[in-house]
């Protein structure tokens, strides 16, 4: 499938996982671009992740509230530079609880949302299928998308395997998974460089910002 072939409309993906296209208008686009530009900043910013068979993720990350490492969270970037990590910011928070009744409807209470994780993509980055299953509360993640367009893929819980949904995620784009699919096996396979067309202060990749409730004690 290629490009601009994919359905626009908002779509549930699967059960509890829900793709609203063009959540966020260019002006709070824009605003998360340059607030992402500030959070990569060291100390605590951007870096490459090793994962403990000896590679590199290809994406690079910089995490706010708690620190993200293969497998699990800390204060401080303990693969990294010690560094504590950056203050979950409320917008954030706010922004988490907003797109948690978008997704599910007005009459859903949002739960406690702590951690942000922000993957930077560059023209060769991907993400291979994994779950999100280092947090210790089972509310919906949150995933917000900037700059270029990516090919998302959404599985099940049980594989890396199929069944799985190809989705595209542009900028502005809201995915949230929770229920049944808060556990599915997900990835980016592929980025489009040069899709985003810098329109939001984003020169050249791909950000993507996941919201998720750590569980954990403050
Ligand atoms: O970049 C994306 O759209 C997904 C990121 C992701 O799955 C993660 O950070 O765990
Ligand atoms: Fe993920």
């Amino acid at each position: 499938m290629e490009l601009f072939d994919l359905p626009r409309e908002r779509a549930e993906i699967a059960p509890g996982a829900v793709h609203v296209p063009g959540w966020l208008d260019p002006d709070r686009q824009r605003e998360l671009v340059a607030a992402c530009r500030e959070w990569s900043r060291p100390p605590a910013g951007l870096r490459t992740v090793r994962t403990p068979g000896g590679g590199e993720m290809t994406a690079r990350q910089v995490c706010l509230g708690r620190h993200w490492y293969p497998y699990g969270y800390a204060r401080t970037v303990v693969d990294g530079d010690g560094a504590p990590v950056k203050p979950f910011p409320d917008l954030l928070g706010r922004l988490a609880r907003e797109a948690v009744r978008e997704a599910y409807g007005p009459g859903r209470t949002p739960g406690a949302y702590d951690i942000a994780l922000v993957n930077y993509y560059g023209e060769q980055a991907h993400m291979g299928m994994h779950r999100d299953s280092d947090e210790r509360a089972d509310e919906p993640v949150v995933s917000l998308s900037l700059g270029d367009t990516c090919l998302f893929r959404f599985g099940n819980a049980e594989s890396r395997g199929r069944p799985y949904t190809d989705v595209e995620l542009r900028s502005g784009d809201l995915f949230v998974f929770g229920g049944p699919s808060r556990f599915a096996y997900h990835g980016v396979p592929k980025v489009w460089p040069g899709s985003g067309s810098g329109a939001v202060g984003m020169e050249r990749g791909r950000l993507n910002i996941t919201l998720r409730v750590s569980g954990l004690p403050g």
